[in-house]
């Protein structure tokens, strides 16, 4: 078994080359659209829910068979064709500093893509290690029911909070109790009820020990 190294990498503006068109490049693409990478697909056929992305321009479609200067300026990328001899050519094609999803061979990959929940700034991703892809997903719907919708808006309060705090307590004891204070099951649940004003209470409370 491969121990693969979970990162979150930024790969805003870098170009992402997804070989192949088909149900797994979709899948791949839907997960890498909120990065803003410069995502390129090369293939002969498109799947039809990535026919109106390349018509706004979020995606760019290179209407051809795999050829290995496609691979050009990629940082990442993804061999997702239905023939094994492609997705073959193209890890043969890739330079080292590139790296390489095969979506039809587990070992062969540099990278493996996990199953993802994506609460605004929180992002919780699931992995196997390809032991069982499947498993993967369920549990990434398991997650999706725990943390709903509401966790953006949350995530989102904790983050400006946290900044108030941060400009109001010197780093030390105090700044790291009033954080952990902030994690008060409470505020969730004003959050999904949207008593908006109990929550402010409760931070200015926190900053300036008055109510
Ligand atoms: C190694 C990895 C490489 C990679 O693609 O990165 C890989 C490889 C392979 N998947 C295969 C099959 C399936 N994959 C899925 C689903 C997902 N697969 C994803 C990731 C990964 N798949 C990486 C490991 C992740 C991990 O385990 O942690 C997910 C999580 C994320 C994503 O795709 O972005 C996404 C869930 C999306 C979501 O809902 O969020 C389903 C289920 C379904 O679609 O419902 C099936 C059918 C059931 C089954 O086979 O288990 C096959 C056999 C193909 C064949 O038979 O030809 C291979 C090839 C092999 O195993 O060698
Ligand atoms: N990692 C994962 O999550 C999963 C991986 N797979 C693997 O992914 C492979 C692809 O599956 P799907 O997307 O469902 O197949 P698909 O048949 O929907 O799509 C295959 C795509 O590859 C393109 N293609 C074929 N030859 C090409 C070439 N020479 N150059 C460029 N593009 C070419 C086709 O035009 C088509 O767009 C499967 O063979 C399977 O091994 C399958 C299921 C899940």
């Amino acid at each position: 078994m491969t121990n693969y190294f979970p990162i979150h990498i930024n790969i805003e503006y870098k170009t992402v080359v997804i070989v192949g068109g088909g149900h797994v490049a979709s899948q791949k693409v839907a997960s890498l659209l909120p990065t803003k990478a410069n995502i390129v697909i090369v293939s002969p056929t498109l799947h039809e829910t990535l026919q109106p992305l390349v018509e706004s321009g979020q995606i760019t479609w290179r209407e051809k068979v795999f050829e290995p200067r496609d691979l050009d300026d990629a940082s990442l990328i993804i061999a997702a064709t239905n023939n094994t001899t492609v997705n073959e050519a193209v890890q043969e094609s890739a330079q080292h500093w590139q790296l390489l999803n095969r979506t039809d061979a587990q070992g062969e990959s540099d990278f493996i893509t996990p199953a993802t929940v994506r609460r605004g700034s929180l992002v919780l991703t699931v992995s196997t290690s390809g032991a069982s892809p499947a498993l993967a997903r369920k549990i990434k719907e398991d997650l999706a029911e725990q943390f709903d919708a509401v966790y953006e808006d949350y995530v989102c309060f904790l983050q400006q909070a946290r900044l108030m705090v941060a400009a109001k307590f010197e780093k030390g004891d105090k700044r790291r109790a009033a954080l952990q204070a902030l994690l008060e099951p409470s505020l969730l649940e004003w959050t999904r009820s949207g008593e908006i004003d109990r929550r402010e209470a409760f931070l200015q409370h926190l900053l300036t020990g008055e109510s």
